[in-house]
C-alpha cells in the first residue's frame, strides 16, 4: 500500500514551538480585544460563493478555494473574515444597537502565489467595528492595531496609513474608463513605474496625472502629505489623514505611524482610511485593514465599518522563540497509584514531568534515558522515592 504523506498545496503541519508561539499570539490579541469590549464571533469555514459575488466580488475569484456541494452549488473555503461578518451584522445582529465591536480568531484560505507565497491557509485574529463612521472610530481602530502588535511583544514595527479616497478622487479626475483605472491601480500597487508612465502618457494634460505618476513613491513621514498636496492640490483625504495622525501623535502613537499613499489593497471593499502593519526586518505585512462603508449595506443594512486582521503566524515568526520546557521527571507508579501520579504531574510546570507507561522500573529508567529526563519518581503503595537516571 502506498501512503499519501503530502498535504495539499499551501498547507503544512505545524509542530510544538510553532503551535505554542501561535497560541501565545492568539492569547495576547484576543485578551486585548476583549479588554477593549470586542466580542467574539465565528462564521463557517465554508460559504456560498454567491456571498462574495453579492458583496461586489471584493477579491479575485481565482484567489478562492472552491468546492461543489451535493446540489451542485459552488462553495468557497472562507477567503476573508470581514465579508461573512458583514453578512452577520446585517442579519443576525440586525436588532442590536450599533456600533458593534466584534473580533475573530479564525483561518482564511486563499489560493494563488500572490497570497503569501507559501501559505494558502492563514490564521487571522482581527476586529471589526461596525456601525461607526468618522474619525473617532478610525482613531480607535488604528490605535488598537498598534496596541495589538505591542501586546504580542513586538517593538520594532510601524503602521502605514493610506486612504482609498485619495486614489479614487485622482482617478475620477482622469476621465478614464473603468478597465484602465483597474490597470492603473494594479501598476501602482506593483510599483511598475515604466508601464504606469506609458499608461499615463495620453493623459498628461490632466491635473491629477503628476500625483498618480508619483503615487507609489509617496511613502514616509508627514512630508509625504505635503508633497501630495503640492501635486494634487487640497484634497479631503489628505486633510483627513493629517488630522488623524495629529490625534494619534497626541495619544503617543506617533512613533509607530507612517504614510503610504500608494497603498491599494488587493481586497476591494475599502472606502476610507486603509492601513498595513510591517515588522522591521520582515518583508510582508503582518496586519492589514481599513474602512469599508459599503460592505454591510450589500447585505441590506446601512452600516459604515472599519477593522483589521493580523496574520498570527507572521507575527509569531517575528518573535524571538522562548526555550521549550525540558522534561525532568518521569513518574513510575504502582497499580492503584494513578491519582498520586497525576497529582505529581499536575504539581510541576507543564512539559517538565510526565507519566511512564512502562510496567517495570527498568523499562521506565531506559525510557527516561532515551527522553533525556534526569530522574524517575517511583510511587509505591507505601511511600515514594526519587531515582537518578544512571
Ligand atoms: N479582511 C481583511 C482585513 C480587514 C478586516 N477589516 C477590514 N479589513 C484582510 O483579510 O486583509
Amino acid at each position: 500500500m502506498k501512503y499519501t504523506i503530502n498535504t495539499p498545496e499551501g498547507t503544512r503541519d505545524r509542530l510544538f514551538a510553532e503551535c505554542r508561539d501561535r497560541r501565545r499570539v492568539q492569547n495576547a490579541l484576543t485578551a486585548l480585544f476583549r479588554r477593549r469590549s470586542y466580542a467574539e464571533v465565528s462564521t463557517p469555514e465554508v460559504e456560498f460563493y454567491d456571498l462574495f459575488l453579492q458583496s461586489g466580488n471584493p477579491m479575485p475569484q481565482e484567489a478562492m478555494l472552491k468546492i461543489v456541494d451535493r446540489s451542485g452549488r459552488i462553495l468557497v473555503m472562507r477567503p476573508d473574515c470581514t465579508t461573512p461578518i458583514a453578512r452577520v451584522a446585517a442579519t443576525k445582529l440586525k436588532t442590536l444597537p450599533l456600533p458593534q465591536r466584534l473580533y475573530y480568531d479564525e483561518t482564511v484560505f486563499r489560493s494563488g502565489a500572490e497570497h503569501r507565497g507559501s501559505s494558502g491557509e492563514i490564521a487571522q485574529c482581527g476586529v471589526e467595528l461596525i456601525g461607526a463612521a468618522g474619525a473617532k472610530a478610525d482613531l480607535e481602530v488604528v490605535a488598537l492595531a498598534v496596541d495589538a502588535l505591542r501586546s504580542c511583544g513586538l517593538e520594532r514595527f510601524h503602521i502605514e496609513l493610506g486612504h482609498a479616497g485619495f486614489f479614487k478622487s485622482l482617478a475620477a479626475g482622469m476621465e478614464m474608463d473603468g478597465e484602465t483605472v483597474e490597470k492603473m491601480r494594479a501598476l501602482i500597487e506593483g510599483k511598475n513605474f515604466a508601464a504606469l508612465g506609458d499608461l499615463l502618457e495620453p493623459y498628461a494634460d490632466r491635473s491629477a496625472c503628476a500625483a498618480l505618476a508619483r503615487l507609489s513613491r509617496l511613502f514616509g513621514g508627514v512630508e509625504v502629505l505635503e508633497e501630495a498636496q503640492r501635486l494634487a492640490g487640497k484634497n479631503e483625504a489628505l486633510t483627513y489623514l493629517h488630522d488623524l495622525c495629529r490625534e494619534l501623535e497626541a495619544a503617543g502613537y506617533g512613533d509607530f505611524l507612517r504614510f503610504d499613499l500608494g497603498l491599494v489593497h488587493q481586497i476591494d471593499y475599502y472606502t476610507g482610511v486603509v492601513f498595513r502593519g510591517y515588522v522591521e526586518g520582515a518583508g510582508d505585512a503582518v496586519l492589514s485593514g481599513g474602512r469599508y462603508d459599503g460592505l454591510v449595506a450589500a447585505f441590506g443594512r446601512n452600516a459604515p465599518a472599519t477593522g483589521f486582521a493580523i496574520d498570527v503566524d507572521a507575527v509569531a515568526g517575528c518573535l524571538s522563540a522562548g526555550e521549550p520546557p525540558r522534561l525532568g521527571v518521569l513518574v513510575h507508579f504502582a497499580p492503584g497509584q494513578l491519582a498520586r501520579a497525576l497529582t505529581a504531574v499536575d504539581g510541576r510546570a507543564g512539559g517538565t514531568c510526565e507519566l511512564s507507561p512502562c510496567e517495570t522500573l527498568e523499562a521506565t529508567l531506559s525510557l527516561a534515558r532515551e527522553k533525556g529526563a534526569a530522574r524517575v519518581l517511583v510511587l509505591e503503595q507505601q511511600g515514594e522515592r526519587l531515582v537518578d537516571v544512571p
